[in-house]
């Protein structure tokens, strides 16, 4: 695991851009994994305001909302289109039917594009209790797209987005631990002392399944990219690139 830290935000997520422009300009990333949440905003904005020329890169995300229509402006779908994809001309983007009648059926088709897909470059964030993607802590690491009931801490976290609890999905379909180990490179971006803990299990802890992030350990190419706040308890840990 490389872990580079930053001074603020804004540098990390720059440095996250150079990385990901210069890998699909080299045509080493053909297939691009994609987050949502607040973490990698700045990120998406810097994406959106180059001249990258995507038109060969197809995207997949990690997760979506059970329940939610596309035009639901709470969706990961209406999130991606608002801050990517009406921006970029990726050839083919893919995310999870939140909206399917079979939910086990999707998560079946979700898995064969991921196959017929494998990711060069998954982007991730870090929930405050460990997860990646919406796997929660107890996920097994062998774990393909699958339905997850969400924690109460994660919609916790997520309430921000939505006027009322209640309006707080409880389930997601999400990409699984092994899914996202499956990607040649990952790079994890973590911001804000609300992280600090997670960033700091997931990189000195056990590699346990009460910490989902953890795995990332035994991952032969992961760049974590953190700020001063998120990489706080690392002691030396890392270091600017
Ligand atoms: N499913 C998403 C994750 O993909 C995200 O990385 C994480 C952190 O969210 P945020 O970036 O808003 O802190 O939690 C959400 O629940």
């Amino acid at each position: 695991m490389k872990v580079h830290i930053f001074k603020t935000r804004d540098e990390a997520a720059k440095y996250a851009f150079q990385m990901i422009a210069k890998g699909i300009q080299e045509g080493e990333i053909r297939t691009l994994g994609l987050a949502t949440g607040g973490t990698p905003l700045k990120l998406y904005e810097y994406m959106r305001n180059s001249n990258l020329d995507v038109s060969e890169v197809v995207t997949v995300n990690l997760d979506e909302y059970v329940g939610l229509k596309d035009t639901d402006e709470h969706s990961y779908h209406f999130y991606m289109e608002k801050e990517l994809f009406s921006h970029l001309n990726f050839k083919k983007s893919y995310l999870p039917n939140g909206m399917a009648e079979d939910p086990d059926a999707e998560c079946e088709r979700y898995d064969r594009i991921l196959k017929v897909h494998p990711v060069d470059l998954q982007i991730l964030g870090i929930g405050k209790n460990g997860h990646i993607g919406f796997n929660e802590p107890g996920t097994s690491f062998h774990s393909k797209t699958h339905i997850v009931e969400l924690t109460e801490s994660t919609r916790e976290a997520n309430r921000r987005f939505f006027e009322k609890e209640e309006d707080v999905p409880e389930k997601a379909i999400s990409m699984g631990i092994a899914s996202i180990m499956a990607a040649k490179k990952i790079v994890l971006l973590a911001f804000g002392k609300s992280k600090a803990e997670a960033v700091c299990r997931m990189i000195n802890g056990p590699v346990d399944e009460a910490c989902p992030a953890s795995v990332l350990q035994t991952h032969p190419d992961v760049v974590v990219i953190a700020d001063a706040e998120a990489s706080s308890l690392l002691g030396d840990a890392g270091g600017a690139p």
